[in-house]
């Protein structure tokens, strides 16, 4: 088999959403995710430019010597650009090979080392009232476990909180990033009593998870650490900007609470430290961002060594073709913790076309060979790219912080 045709599909029913599509002269087709939110044409370029005139002609069944080509012949390794263009390289290499074998992907990955997937939803409210409810519908549309973000009094807008209540949260808002403001000690001061306020309301079984998106300070995630302690988190995530990874030994010091860290990893580099030193218990880092399912898997055993588990990233900035990929992985790999879970648009869900479901807070991928996913290439060209850019975060004195 030989690939005769890689070609980038950016759509953007509701958010910009960037695809990969490998054809085959055998009829065979895959395809890969490769939406970097905000920074999506760059991606594109590079795929363009530098990785779909080298893949013709290739074998797509030497999935290990592609991703070898693109990620040690580039020279300039690693980085988001760089890892998202390889990694929807891969997810499609990988379609390709479940397809030719008509097998889905967790056969070819080794099997089902579960039935089905437990997922996370996002639970958000401008005030704890307002999150006790989203907690509360969750509840009752079968999620066993809900990240809950709400916003913090005397802040106008806080990081997960949709702008109105029962609206999608979406961050990348506006084609220029939005200006907002943050303070460190309102948000601690109010925090554990939201995680109070859940628990005494929904009681002890119900996971709870909760997202700092890296805007603290070690002692200050140690302090938040420790301060929630009594609700037992599921786990407390980018609680610091991780570029310094020794920082978190000393926030695990401190806390029982569960760490979670690695939506913006893009390499098994970024996560060494933190999982060899023990100093987290869930790796986020995704098949998208990080290089696809052949170096996420070399992430994933490394984690499994030092009882660090899986929990991916899966916001809706990442299309159903990385979600549908994340689902296979999540159904084989052995050190799985939990797969977070937006909801796409019902726009979006038409665009592709996918074979996982949402049953009773488990998803499960899908019998169809490969990942399962597909795109709706005449449907997508409806709807053209738009610019969108992520926020930035000020203190209130107007320096710029971490978003
Ligand atoms: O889903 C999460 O946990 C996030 O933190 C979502 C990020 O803000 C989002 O992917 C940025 O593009
Ligand atoms: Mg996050």
């Amino acid at each position: 088999m030989k690939i005769v045709d890689a070609r980038v599909i950016v759509t953007c029913p509701g958010r910009n959403l960037v695809t990969l599509k490998i054809e085959t002269d055998e009829g065979i087709y895959g395809i890969g995710d490769a939406t970097l939110n905000g920074r999506e044409l760059a991606v594109v370029a590079y795929l363009e430019e530098h990785v779909a005139p080298a893949l013709i002609g290739r074998d797509p069944s030497n999935i290990e010597d592609i991703w070898q080509f693109f990620y040690r012949g580039a020279y300039w390794r690693r980085g988001p650009v760089t890892m998202s263009a390889i990694g929807a390289v891969d997810m499609a290499l990988w379609d390709i090979m479940g397809k030719a074998a008509g097998m889905p992907l967790y056969k070819l990955l080794g099997g089902k080392s579960r039935d089905r997937v437990m997922v996370y939803g996002h639970a958000t409210g401008h005030d704890i009232e307002g999150c006790l409810e989203e907690v509360a519908r969750h509840v009752e549309q079968g999620y066993r476990a809900v990240r809950v973000q709400c916003g913090i009094p005397g802040i106008a807008s806080t990081y997960g909180v949709a702008k109105k209540a029962g609206e999608r949260y979406e961050p990348a808002d506006s084609s220029l990033p939005s200006e907002n403001v943050w303070s460190t000690s309102k948000y601690l001061n109010h925090v554990p009593k939201l995680f109070q306020a859940v628990r005494e309301r929904f009681g002890d079984d119900l996971h709870v998870l909760h997202d700092v998106h890296h805007r603290l300070t070690p002692i200050e995630a140690a302090r938040l650490g420790k301060e929630v302690e009594p609700y037992h988190l599921f786990w407390l995530e980018d609680c610091v900007p991780a570029e310094n990874q020794s920082a978190f030994r000393m926030i695990r010091q401190h806390t029982t609470t569960p760490l979670a860290v690695g939506e913006v990893f893009n390499s098994i580099h970024d996560c060494r430290e933190l999982i060899e030193s023990q100093s987290i218990d869930y790796i986020r880092a995704t098949l998208t961002h990080a290089g696809g399912i052949t170096h996420v898997r070399r992430i994933a055993a490394l984690a499994e060594l030092y009882h660090v588990r899986t929990g991916f990233h899966g916001p809706t900035d990442l299309s159903p073709v990385c979600m549908g990929a994340a689902l296979h992985f999540d159904t084989w790999v052995p050190n799985f913790g939990i797969q977070e879970h937006m909801p796409h648009s019902e726009e979006i869900e038409a665009v592709f076309p996918h074979a996982y479901r949402f049953e009773d807070g488990h998803f499960t991928p899908g019998e169809a060979p490969g990942h399962g996913v597909d795109i709706d290439e005449e449907l997508a060209g409806k709807y053209p790219y738009r610019r969108a850019s992520l926020p930035v975060n000020r203190l209130e004195d107007g320096t710029l912080w971490h978003w």
